[in-house]
């Protein structure tokens, strides 16, 4: 008893003082993250696929929960896997049950904590029952003015890059916009993620280092910050490690 106490309090004060080493005046305001490593979390522990996206599901909540209470206001999150096609088909019912089961768990602490939820991608792929509970969510918590917690959803940069010149270029044919007119912040707003700004810190975790065609035009001037840590074990304290390596490196900006 007294060992696990013992345990718990340094844990406690290592989240506190990882805490604590944050500059609360500097917080990025976008962390954008590419959740990576469920998989291989559950195979290591010789447990299926599917425990991994649980526990997954799980840190979604604490890195909102921490990401607002330090004062970060818009965090973007990404499921990422290789097998994303290759996946066997029991595991993808599981993982489309997933939202609802954590927007139903989820909701009344989003109220509480005042956190606003979003989609970028496309809805339409998702079965009717998932799709609704989004929608829903995202009706319920449109009015909290907190984090924004936005969630990628079969997104991918070069799909949504055409869809801006296709959509840029109907409004020149159709003279809605002159040639002149096109510049970067007019682009933008062709984007999916038209009025979010550009992510100030990029992580991903399970130790990839590829962009894997995630947020490609935002992240131009975007922190890019890597961990061999695996999703399901990723917490507040790599979160805050994560944010002060990057208020270090705004540091240097700051001078020539
Ligand atoms: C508003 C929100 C709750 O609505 C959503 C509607 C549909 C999806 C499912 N989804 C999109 C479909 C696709 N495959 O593109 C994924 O991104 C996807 C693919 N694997 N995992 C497991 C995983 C879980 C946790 C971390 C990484 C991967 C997820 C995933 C991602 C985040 C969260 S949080 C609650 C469930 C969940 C599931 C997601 C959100």
């Amino acid at each position: 008893m007294l060992e696990m106490f013992t345990k718990w309090r340094a844990n406690k004060k290592r989240s506190d003082i990882e805490h604590n080493s944050i500059d609360a005046t500097r917080v990025p305001n976008h962390v954008a993250i590419i959740m990576d490593g469920n998989g291989r979390w559950a195979k290591k522990r010789n447990l299926p696929r599917i425990a991994g996206h649980g526990e997954g599901m799980k840190v979604v909540k604490k890195v909102a929960k921490y990401s607002n209470k330090i004062g970060v206001k818009v965090l973007t999150v990404y499921a990422f896997s290789t097998e994303n096609w290759k996946r066997p088909k029991t595991e993808i019912d599981f993982i489309m049950k997933l939202p609802e089961q954590f927007l139903t768990s989820f909701l009344p602490e989003l109220m509480e904590e005042e956190i606003q939820v979003r989609v970028i991608g496309d809805l339409n792929h998702l079965p009717n029952h998932t799709r609704q509970a989004v929608e829903k969510a995202v009706e319920q918590t449109k009015n909290n003015k907190r984090l924004i917690l936005n969630f990628a959803l079969n997104y991918g940069s070069r799909v949504e890059i055409l869809n801006a010149v296709k959509g840029i270029s109907d409004d020149v044919k159709n003279n809605n916009i002159a040639l002149e007119d096109i510049n970067e912040e007019l682009f933008s707003n062709y984007l999916l993620t038209k009025d979010i700004a550009d992510p100030d810190l990029l992580i991903r975790t399970s130790g990839e280092l590829r962009i894997s065609n995630f947020l490609m035009w935002q992240i131009a001037y975007s922190e890019l910050w890597f961990t061999d840590v695996l999703w399901p074990d990723f917490d507040e304290e790599h979160l805050a490690k994560a944010i002060q390596d990057y208020q270090q490196r705004k540091r240097r900006f700051g001078g020539l």
